[in-house]
């Protein structure tokens, strides 16, 4: 598996230390408050379970599955729900985890979604921004790193599945993708 990356670009510790900071932040920012957690299966699972240890607010937490890219470095463009919230967001401050904003389109498609179901504020944390691959206008509240225009694996970040359990975020060898 390690075999496969070309060049790891942030580091285990680094990834760790910036979690940190974030959980910070988001205690200040929901302090008296229990905002509903939510974590967008399945690339933000590993950043979801570091991001609500350091977390001192209360939170509740709810899941959605949601898949566009499948086996390729691509978004098809289309946001299929696998698992909806069993959650309702009605009246609620609801915080959205995500591992990685690129063309924006799934987060839009989220944000909309719950947006007409009458959440009371939502806001966005992402571990990594790609900003060079945005096709829509999007910006997350709170961003662990901006990263470069490269497909990237670990840390919950897949290619066809796999690299998800890497515990650092790296770029994959080109020849694997376009083999
Ligand atoms: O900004 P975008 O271009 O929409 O890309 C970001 C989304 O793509 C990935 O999910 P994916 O569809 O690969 O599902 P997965 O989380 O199960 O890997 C990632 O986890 C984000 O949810
Ligand atoms: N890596 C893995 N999954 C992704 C990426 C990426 O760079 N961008 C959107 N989904
Ligand atoms: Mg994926």
């Amino acid at each position: 598996m390690q075999n496969d990356i070309q060049e790891i670009l942030i580091s285990e510790e680094e990834i760790q230390q910036r979690i940190r900071e974030l959980g910070a932040q988001l205690s200040e920012e929901y302090a008296g408050r229990t905002p509903l957690v939510i974590c967008v299966l399945k690339g933000a699972f590993i950043f979801m379970a570091d991001l609500v240890k350091v977390i001192t607010v209360p939170v509740e937490m709810d899941f959605m599955a949601v898949s566009s890219y499948g086996g390729t470095t691509k978004s098809s463009g289309i946001v299929k729900i696998i698992k909806d919230l069993d959650t309702s967001v009605e009246g609620r401050d609801v915080l959205i985890v995500e591992d990685i904003i690129d063309s924006g389109l799934t987060l839009s498609y989220l944000i909309d979604m719950l947006q007409g179901r009458n959440a009371a504020s939502i806001k966005v944390v992402t571990l990594f921004d790609k900003p060079s691959g945005r096709a829509v206008t999007l910006e997350a509240e709170y961003t662990g790193f901006v990263i470069p225009d490269a497909f990237l694996v670990g840390y919950g970040l897949d290619y066809a599945e796999l690299y998800r359990n890497l515990p650092y975020v790296g770029v994959l060898k080109p020849e694997i993708y376009t083999k």
